[in-house]
């Protein structure tokens, strides 16, 4: 079957990337990125007929992305699978493909690029390279950076741009982090310090927060086929994602910007009570099903959240813990919003693995779980659900042979020789990069982890 490119378009998308110029790069050209940002960046363009906003994206790591877009001019599908028959959709939003490890100075040229105003960023967790709320000054591909090669990080990447710029730049984290901008920014700002050379422009720089949501698993050959099926050409970029999607964005912006608004975001003064509600029902809920979905035996967490007892655990989850630290924002109502969440992961059409969901656990917890922990331990209260997460992250980490994290060395060193759930709890308690001392030492946190162990581990 021949493949999907502008001259081989069954669909043809809402726009034409020809017709684009580059307005915006986007840093981390994965599935997420594909499925969201760029498909509300090409509602914007056929809403406001502006051309100014296609997007030059970057693959950070592997060429796989380039590989699979490039031959396809750039165009992809996102096929989406709700609860009735799944529908594809060619997106036009993505004008040019870059990857960093071969072209450093591309990259960076790109982000110095005076019709660019603004990089939008999902490179997951670990991209940030942060130890704490700063920048981890002892990361090796950090120091590298700062020697002054061409740089392979992304705030290294980010801080040369800038440092090219005169007209100042707008940097739109999307990923799932605590007040994401401002983090980017004190990052950023770490590394320009460290360098001895602040850019000009660095102080009018916008780093605006960012609440995204859409559930997008990773694309599966079985997706390849049906979107192959559905389109009549091979995509090999295809994206699955559910219907929802949201994004909520900071209105802090340095020059001009995509009419984001028009395409379905919700441009917003204070970002915050959105993102703290999805970091803490959604996502927490989601690494709990996956924890204690995996540990037993299943595989998707539609399946994970169809065990009534994991089903009802991810309610008490939010019911009992989660809800009473949150002040939510005006038009969400936290009941129907905890429910939706359920519903949206029983979607038995998106087989989002466990163990995808899973990963890199000692950079997710602290987003998506230590805060509430940290503000039920405040309040008084005995945080027994939440900590059960907490504990099905150690009890997963303990039974799986090669845990896929970036700080899986200092998780197994910190597990050799250990037995028993208390000797287990306290010494992954005591990885230092995942929890401070406030957590480390409070003992109602310690037993009921303990406790917790003691019974996933029987
Ligand atoms: N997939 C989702 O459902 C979803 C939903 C909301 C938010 N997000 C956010 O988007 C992020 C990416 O998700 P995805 O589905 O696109 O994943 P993906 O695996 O498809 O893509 C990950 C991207 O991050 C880059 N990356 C990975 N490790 C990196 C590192 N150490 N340094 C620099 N870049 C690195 C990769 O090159 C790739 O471009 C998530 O981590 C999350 O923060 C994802
Ligand atoms: O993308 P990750 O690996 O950081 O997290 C997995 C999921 O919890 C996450 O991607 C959710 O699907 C998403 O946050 C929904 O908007």
């Amino acid at each position: 079957m021949s493949r999907l490119s502008l001259t081989n378009l069954p669909v043809a998308p809402a726009v034409d990337p020809r017709q684009l110029s580059v307005g915006v790069v986007h840093l981390g050209l994965g599935a997420f990125h594909r499925a969201h940002q760029a498909v509300v960046t090409e509602r914007a363009a056929v809403a406001t007929g502006d051309t100014r906003w296609g997007i030059a994206g970057v693959s950070q790591r592997s060429a796989t992305v380039r590989d699979q877009l490039a031959p396809q001019d750039g165009l992809y599908a996102v096929l989406e699978r709700g609860l009735g028959d799944p529908s594809v959709q060619v997106i036009g939003s993505i004008r040019d493909v870059l990857t960093a490890p071969e072209d450093p100075e591309e990259v960076v040229a790109r982000i110095a690029d005076p019709a660019v105003s603004v990089v939008t960023l999902t490179v997951t967790e670990k991209g940030y390279r942060a130890r704490g709320d700063g920048l981890d000054l002892d990361d090796p591909e950090i120091r590298a950076d700062l020697t002054g090669r061409p740089p392979r990080t992304v705030v290294g990447q980010l801080a040369a741009g800038l440092a090219r710029r005169v007209e100042p730049l707008t940097i739109v984290s999307c990923d799932n982090l605590v007040a994401n901008g401002p983090f980017l920014r004190r990052l950023v700002a770490d590394y320009v310090e460290a360098l001895g050379k602040v850019p000009e422009v660095f102080e009018a720089t916008r780093f605006p927060a960012s609440m995204v949501d859409r559930i997008v698993p990773a694309t599966t050959g079985a997706d390849r086929d049906e979107a192959a099926r559905l389109l009549g050409v091979r995509d090999e970029a295809v994206v699955v994602a559910e219907p929802f999607l949201q994004w909520v964005i900071e209105d802090d912006f340095a020059g001009e910007r995509p009419a984001w608004e028009q395409g379905g975001a919700v441009l917003t003064p204070d970002v915050a009570p959105w993102e703290r509600a999805k970091l803490r029902m959604l996502n927490a809920t989601h690494s709990m099903l996956a924890y204690l979905g995996a540990l037993r035996g299943y595989e998707t967490i539609a399946e994970a959240v169809r065990d009534d007892e994991l089903a009802a655990l991810a309610r008490a989850l939010m019911t009992e813990d989660v809800v009473p630290t949150l002040s939510p924002p005006d038009g969400l109502d936290l009941t129907e919003y905890g429910a939706t969440v359920l519903e949206r992961f029983a979607n038995p059409a998106l087989k989002h693995r466990t163990t995808q969901v899973a990963m890199d656990g000692s950079v997710k917890l602290p987003v998506r779980m230590l805060g509430t922990v940290r503000d039920r331990l405040a309040a008084g209260a005995e945080p027994r659900v939440i900590t059960l997460a907490v504990a099905a992250w150690m009890t997963y980490v303990l039974k799986t042979p090669t845990v896929d994290d970036p700080q899986s060395g200092r998780l197994e060193a910190a597990l050799a020789g250990v037995s028993g759930a208390a000797a287990v709890v306290d010494a992954l308690l005591g990885v230092e990069s995942i929890f401070t001392p406030d957590l480390r030492e409070s003992p109602v946190f310690r037993d009921l982890l303990v406790e917790h162990v003691n019974a996933l581990t029987a």
